[in-house]
C-alpha cells in the first residue's frame, strides 16, 4: 500500500500507560511505548502506576506490552471530547474517569470504530486517548473529524421504515435499543416511518417519499421488507426516467439510493448474504461506515405484464410448492415450512414444461467454481465479463437483458420437472449453508437455472440432502443447472393428465396430480406459471461490502505488532 503521510503523532495516555498514536489519512494506530522508553518531559508525562479500569477496551486477553492495534480511518464511527468533568462534550454520552487521572489528564477524547468480534459480527468499540493539554486534545479530535467529513460515501440522511410486525414483532425495539444510538453517535439524522400495513413503504417510495433530501433508504423487518424497498424504488426510478416497466425487453435504470437492512425478520437471508450474518448492530455499522454491495434483480413478466422483482429465489415445484402449503398455514408459525417441507417432498410432484434460456457464454464464472461470491470478489467487480487478453479493457459494456437476446442461441429443454430453481445469489443461510447455489454471485449480471428432473423419491431426498454436506448437489445425473442471463417458462400438461382426463377421470387427475406449480418469487406466490425472466445487472446497491472472509475476523481478534 501506498505510504501515507504522517498527520499526527502524539505521546498519549491510554489506560495508565503511554502509547504512541499516529494518525494518517487511511489508519489510526496506537502502539505501547516500552516503560524505559518513556519521556518523562516532552509531549506527555506518566506518572501514574495504578491501575484503571476503562469500558470496553482491547479486551482481548492478550498482553498489551508492545501490541500494537490499528483501526481503518474508514471504520471510524465517531470521536467526540470528554469534558474536564468527566462528560462528553457534545452527544450526551457520559464516561465516568478516575479522579486521579481528571486531575493531572483533564483532557481526554474518545474514538468509536468498528470491532470484528466473531462469524461476522461488527461491533462499535470506544478507546479513549487522555492529553496533557487542552489544545492538543482539539487538534486531535479536529483532524479526526476532518477525515472523517472527507469520507464522501457516508450516509448523513437516511429514510427509515419499521415494519412493527415482521420476524418476532421486534422491529420497534431493535431500532430504537440498538440501531438508534449508534445513528445517533454517529451524526446520522433520520426520518422514521412506521408501517400501518402491508405495502406501506413501497407505496410511499412509489408516490410520496421525497428521495432526493436522503443518502439511503433502510428497512428494518425482514425479506418481505426488503422486497417492498426494492420494489418501490426500482419503480420510482423507472417512473423518474420515462422507463416502462411492462416491456421485458427494457434496459432498467438503476436506483441512486442505497439499501441498509436491519434484520428483524423470520429469515432474513438477503442479511447473510450480503453481511453473513443477520445482526442489528452488525447491519447498523455497515450503514454508517457506508459500505456498497451491488446487486442484481431479475424483472419477472407473463404476457409483456410486469409481475415483480427477484433478488433471491425464483423456483417452480418443489420450493413452490412448498410456499403455497406454508401460506395456507401461517397459524403455525415458524414450523409451517418443515411442516409443508415434509409434505410436499411426500407428495413428490413433478411438473411438465418448456424451458428456455439465453446462456452467459461471456461469464468468468459458472456454477461449478470453487470459489465464493465474497467482499470485495472478482467476478463481481467487473459485472461477471471476461476480459480480453491483450486489453484490460472490459469486452463489452456491462450486461442487461435488452442487449443480451442477440448474443449466441438459446437453449431449450422440455421435460418433467420436481424442481425449477433460479438463484441470483447462493441462497445461502443457517438453514441451507451452503445455498442453492454456492458458487452464485450478488451482481455478476447472471442466475443459475437449477432443473432437477424426474427422479425417485430417494434420489430427490439425496439431492436435497446434499445442501447440507460437502457432496456437489449438481453432480447427479438428474441435476442440470445452466448459469443464464435470461430464460421463459411455459407450462404443459403431463401427458398422463391428458390421457387421463380424455378418459373422463379429469376430478381424479387433479386431485391426485396439478397440472401447475407455482413460482415461489422471493417469499411471495407468482399469479401464472408462464413466466418470462431477464436479470439487470447490478441494478441497486445495499449499505454491505459481501461476506468478509473469516481469515479477517481471526486476524484482527489477535492484533500482531506492527
Ligand atoms: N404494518 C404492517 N402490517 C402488516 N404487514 C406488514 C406491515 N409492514 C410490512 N408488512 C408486510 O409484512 C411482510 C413480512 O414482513 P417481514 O419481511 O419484515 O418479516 P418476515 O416475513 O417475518 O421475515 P422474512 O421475510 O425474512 O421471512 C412483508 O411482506 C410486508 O409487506
Amino acid at each position: 500500500m501506498e505510504k501515507q503521510p504522517r498527520l499526527l503523532a502524539s505521546q498519549l495516555l491510554l489506560k495508565n500507560r503511554v502509547f504512541e498514536v499516529l494518525l494518517n489519512r487511511v489508519i489510526l494506530t496506537w502502539k505501547e511505548i516500552p516503560a524505559n522508553k518513556k519521556r518523562v518531559s516532552g509531549s506527555i508525562h506518566h506518572p501514574f502506576k495504578v491501575g484503571f479500569c476503562f469500558p470496553k477496551f482491547l479486551h482481548r486477553g492478550k498482553g498489551e506490552s508492545g501490541t500494537s492495534h490499528s483501526v481503518s480511518v474508514s471504520e471510524i464511527l465517531a470521536v467526540r471530547e470528554l469534558d474536564v468533568d468527566g462528560g462528553t462534550k457534545d452527544d450526551g454520552r457520559w464516561q465516568k474517569m478516575p479522579q486521579k487521572l481528571t486531575e493531572a489528564y483533564p483532557y481526554a477524547f474518545t474514538v468509536s470504530y468498528v470491532e470484528r468480534v466473531r462469524q461476522h459480527r461488527w461491533r462499535c468499540s470506544d478507546v479513549t486517548f487522555h492529553c496533557p493539554e487542552g489544545a492538543l486534545c482539539q487538534q486531535w479530535v479536529q483532524t479526526i473529524r476532518e477525515q472523517l467529513a472527507a469520507l464522501t460515501s457516508r450516509p448523513k440522511h437516511l429514510l427509515v421504515y419499521i415494519n412493527p410486525y415482521g420476524g418476532k414483532q421486534q422491529g420497534k425495539r431493535i431500532y430504537e435499543q440498538k440501531v438508534a444510538p449508534l445513528f445517533a453517535c454517529a451524526s446520522i439524522s433520520t426520518d422514521v416511518i412506521v408501517t400501518e400495513h402491508a405495502n406501506h413503504a413501497r407505496d410511499h417510495l412509489r408516490t410520496e417519499a421525497e428521495l432526493k433530501q436522503y443518502d439511503g433508504v433502510v428497512c428494518v423487518g425482514g425479506d418481505g421488507m426488503f422486497s417492498e424497498i426494492v420494489h418501490g424504488l426500482v419503480f420510482r426510478a423507472q417512473k423518474d426516467n420515462g422507463v416502462d416497466q411492462n416491456s421485458p425487453e427494457e434496459k432498467l435504470v438503476p436506483c441512486t439510493l442505497r439499501i441498509g437492512i436491519i434484520p428483524a425478520g423470520s429469515t432474513d437471508c438477503i442479511c447473510y448474504a450480503t453481511v453473513g450474518i443477520n445482526d442489528p448492530v452488525t447491519s447498523a455499522l455497515h450503514i454508517i461506515v457506508g459500505d456498497s454491495q451491488p446487486m442484481d434483480v431479475c424483472s419477472v413478466h407473463h404476457n409483456n405484464t410486469f409481475l415483480r422483482y427477484s433478488v433471491s429465489l425464483l423456483g417452480y415445484g418443489f420450493y413452490g410448492d412448498v410456499l403455497a402449503d406454508s401460506v395456507r398455514k401461517r397459524w403455525m408459525g415458524p414450523a409451517r415450512y418443515d411442516f409443508s417441507g415434509f409434505k410436499t417432498f411426500l407428495t413428490h410432484h413433478h411438473y411438465e414444461g418448456v424451458v428456455s434460456f439465453l446462456p452467459a457464454t461471456d461469464t468468468l464464472g459458472t456454477p461449478g467454481d470453487q470459489t465464493r461470491c465474497r467482499a470485495g470478489c472478482f467476478i463481481c467487480q467487473h459485472d461477471g465479463q471476461l476480459y480480453t487478453e491483450d486489453s484490460p479493457e472490459k469486452c463489452k459494456t456491462a450486461p442487461d437483458v435488452s442487449d443480451s437476446e442477440n448474443e449466441g442461441g438459446w437453449g431449450v429443454i422440455r421435460g418433467k420437472f420436481l424442481a425449477i430453481n433460479a438463484a441470483s445469489m447462493s441462497c445461502a443461510c443457517p438453514r441451507s449453508p451452503k445455498g442453492l447455489s454456492p458458487a452464485a454471485h450478488l451482481a455478476d449480471g447472471t442466475t443459475d437455472l437449477i432443473l432437477v428432473r424426474k427422479c425417485s423419491r430417494f434420489n430427490f431426498l439425496r439431492h436435497l440432502l446434499r445442501h447440507t454436506s460437502k457432496d456437489d448437489q449438481f453432480d447427479m445425473t438428474f441435476v442440470e443447472v445452466h448459469r443464464v442471463r435470461r430464460f421463459r417458462f411455459t407450462p404443459c400438461q403431463n401427458d398422463s393428465e391428458l390421457d387421463l382426463r380424455e378418459n373422463g377421470k379429469q376430478l381424479f387427475s387433479q386431485i391426485c396430480h396439478p397440472a401447475y406449480s407455482s413460482w415461489n418469487c422471493d417469499g411471495e406466490i407468482l399469479p401464472h406459471a408462464a413466466i418470462e425472466v431477464g436479470v439487470h445487472c447490478q441494478l441497486i446497491k445495499l449499505f454491505a461490502r459481501g461476506i468478509e472472509e473469516q481469515s479477517l475476523f481471526e486476524d484482527l481478534a489477535h492484533p500482531c505488532a506492527l
